[in-house]
């Protein structure tokens, strides 16, 4: 009943602000929507075809408003298709369908002679996944009717891009908005230089030619544990070093020790508290000294293959922005108000390159939010809300608060977990590691954070997502029919466990 008021009040919102904007003078567009020429005036303009900057152009044309997109890459999709979250999602997949076959299927009745990785055959359907999603952009921009300029883009005023085209040439294209939509890039560490032969980013990772023996990776976050699983599965013997004490700083400390130990049980190797002082790459393969954080005596590690994943850092290069005087952070990230407008007013900025989690679907809601302040409409992110998946397996999803957030706040709370050991779908298939956290507030139940460890936690989280969303409490989760026999059924228990009982356990 409550949901269905708010979706009625959202739609009445939303013909509102149409009417605002036709009234403003967007609407002489709806019936003029066209391929723009680099003379034509836009109404926006923007630099950089990933997530942030392609969901933006899109959602913008369907606005009715005349949109450019400016991409230097050759592709559309940005890092996240090209070299991010789709081919390192392929390579999770296929990695793990070997280690299946190889490690699991003889328990399930199912007997190969010989397993053997063909690398080649895996990188091909990785770069296949890639080629098919890219060029699906490129389908959905003549389907909008987005303009799409390949180029490299350079603010010269308020109103103006020149971009520099593939055949040498340069062009200008002019906008009444400007997205800045240029994402992230690797952030390097001091005297590592990577080569994307021995010493890698998560780019050169994707694509190795062969299977190292040794890999060391230098940071124990989303990139780190993702590839350093890949390659582990493939048979790599693989160390991560992580400067903190722990892994995936950001996730909830109870279930971080469970990842921890489900990943050393997969043979990863974990330095923590570890800075890495030196790195040799004039042998055949790579050495890097060590060192404890707090400092203390050096020791070195031999590698094939040394991937960086220490972080990622906003990418403004050659984009003129200091010249135009837009305000940025000493991070370098574009500081943006609640509409993501830069003290340049036509000039907006989303995705990686402002500051928040540097995350896909976070990149999108960006852009779409972004253009409906353009269209004079309502735009709406919520960043308390927006889960985080780490895609290992098992996989580790979360959203809203971990139990240490909750505890700072000071409001009493109550904590109720399920295990997948007690999950019949789990036990059914053999793949039961892992468990379901809600934290909810003690006092009205209002959920306030849940955190996934499981198989397809990645999959699972949404419920929640909404759940926290729509203000539930547990108990609207544990008086909720849910399938038999699903994983799903683990996320209700849990919600039992945090308002009076569960069932199975
Ligand atoms: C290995 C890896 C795995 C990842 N996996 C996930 C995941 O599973 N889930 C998830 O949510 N996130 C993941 N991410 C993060 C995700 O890729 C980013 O958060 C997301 O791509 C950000 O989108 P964006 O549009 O802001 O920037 P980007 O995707 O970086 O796109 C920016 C684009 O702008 C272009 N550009 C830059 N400057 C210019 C210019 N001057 N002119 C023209 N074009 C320009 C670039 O070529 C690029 O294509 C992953 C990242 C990596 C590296
Ligand atoms: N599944 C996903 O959603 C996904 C997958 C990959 C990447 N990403 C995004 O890409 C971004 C970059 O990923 P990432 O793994 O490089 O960064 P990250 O921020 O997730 O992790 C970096 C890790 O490196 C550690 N570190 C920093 N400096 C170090 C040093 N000198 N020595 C050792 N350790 C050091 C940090 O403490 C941290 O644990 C992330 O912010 C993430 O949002 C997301």
């Amino acid at each position: 009943m409550a949901m269905a008021s708010v979706a009625r009040r959202r739609a009445s919102f939303a013909m509102l602000s149409v009417r605002g904007a036709l009234g403003s003078g967007y609407g002489v567009l709806w019936g003029s929507r066209g391929f723009a020429s680099g003379a034509e005036e836009n109404d926006v303009v923007v630099i950089g075809g990933g997530p942030g900057g392609y969901v933006a152009a899109i959602k913008a044309a369907q606005l009715g408003l005349k949109t450019t997109c400016i991409e230097k890459r050759g592709t559309l999709g940005g890092t996240c298709l090209n070299v991010g979250c789709i081919p390192s999602k392929a390579l999770l997949h296929s990695s793990h369908m070997y280690h299946e076959a190889k490690h699991s299927f003889a328990s399930h009745g199912v007997k190969i002679s010989q397993v053997e990785v063909d690398l080649p055959a895996m990188m091909a359907q990785k770069d296949k996944a890639v080629s098919n999603l890219t060029r699906g952009i490129e389908g959905l921009f003549k389907k909008n009717k987005v303009n799409y300029v390949k180029g490299f883009g350079k603010l010269l005023s308020p109103s103006e891009v020149s971009v520099d085209t593939p055949d040498g040439g340069t062009t200008v294209v002019t906008g009444k908005n400007i997205i800045i939509a240029t994402g992230s890039d690797v952030k390097s560490l001091p005297g590592i230089a990577i080569d994307e032969k021995k010493v890698v980013s998560s780019t050169g990772a994707l694509a190795l030619a062969e299977i190292p023996k040794k890999l060391v990776v230098i940071g124990a976050g989303y990139i780190g544990l993702e590839m350093g699983s890949v390659w582990g599965r493939l048979g790599s013997e693989v160390t991560v070093v992580e400067f903190a004490a722990d892994i995936v700083p950001s996730m909830d400390s109870e279930v971080r020790k469970l990842f921890q130990r489900a990943l050393e049980k997969q043979k990863m190797k974990f330095m923590l508290k570890t800075k890495v002082v030196g790195c040799d790459v004039t042998g055949p393969g790579v050495k890097l000294t060590v060192e404890p954080a707090a400092g203390g005596p050096a020791t070195t590690l031999e590698a094939d293959i040394v991937l960086v994943s220490a972080g990622r850092v906003p990418f403004t290069a050659g984009l003129g922005l200091e010249a135009l005087g837009v305000n940025m952070d000493k991070a370098g990230r574009i500081l943006v108000d609640e509409q993501f407008k830069t003290n340049v007013p036509s000039v907006h900025a989303i995705g990686d390159v402002i500051p928040g989690p540097m995350l896909a679907h976070k990149a999108e809601e960006d852009g779409v939010a972004c253009v409906e302040f353009i269209a004079g409409k309502h735009g709406h992110v919520d960043y308390a809300l927006v889960p985080g998946v780490v895609y290992t397996h098992p996989e580790v999803a979360s959203v809203g608060q971990t139990e240490d957030q909750v505890k700072a706040t000071g409001v009493a709370y109550r904590v109720g977990k399920f295990p997948f050991m007690a999950n019949s779908r789990a036990k059914a298939i053999d793949d039961a590691e892992g468990v379901v956290k809600i934290l909810a507030e003690k006092e009205t139940d209002k959920i306030l954070g849940v955190h996934i460890m499981s198989p397809n936690a990645g999959e699972l989280i949404h419920e929640a997502v909404i759940a926290l969303q729509y203000g539930a409490s547990s108990e609207d989760i544990a008086r909720t029919c849910h399938a038999h026999p699903t994983m799903s059924e683990a996320v209700k228990e849990a919600a039992m466990a945090t308002y009076d009982k569960p069932i199975h356990i």
